[in-house]
């Protein structure tokens, strides 16, 4: 599956898709039929870019990437998520709540410099969202 790419200039870009089951609910009149439980087939595409590989040939190991995500959101309510206990499970916060899974986890367990372009999260077949990070000030 493709998605936009954000332009950059690194010698190696990743992409990692992914998908897992789970239930939420917007606990909100406004959403509709959506403040009642209810579940889907998440989408997800992990977009990461660096100029060095590990010591592995790899930028980050794909199955390291999944397994971060599976573990913290497949077959679960959304909503008991420590990450979504001030704010909802949307398709908007889950994506930047990836975001900064996948962030933390290149910046901790990997020695080569890599960095997160962007996340894409599917929710339904017909809606998905881009989250990208603002450029940090160095
Ligand atoms: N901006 C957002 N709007 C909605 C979100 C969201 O995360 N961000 N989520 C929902 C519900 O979770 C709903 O289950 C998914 O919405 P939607 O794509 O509208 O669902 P449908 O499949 O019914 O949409 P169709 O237009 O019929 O394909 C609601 N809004
Ligand atoms: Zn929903």
């Amino acid at each position: 599956m493709m998605y936009p790419i954000p332009v950059h200039d690194y010698e190696y870009e990743l992409n990692k898709d992914l998908n897992f089951s789970a239930a939420h609910f917007i606990p909100d009149k406004r959403a509709g039929k959506c403040e009642r439980v209810h579940g889907h087939t998440y989408h997800v595409n992990i977009t990461i870019v660096g100029d060095t590989l590990d010591e592995l040939g790899f930028l980050v190991n794909f199955s390291a990437l999944k397994n971060l995500i599976m573990e913290a959101f497949d077959h679960r309510l959304l909503n008991e998520h420590e990450a979504f206990s001030e704010i909802p499970p949307t398709s908007e916060t889950l994506a930047k709540v990836i975001y900064e899974m996948v962030d933390k986890y290149i910046k901790e367990e990997q020695e080569n410099e890599l960095q997160c372009l962007q996340i894409i999260l599917r929710e339904t077949p017909t809606s998905y969202v881009v989250y990208r990070p603002k450029e940090k000030d160095e």
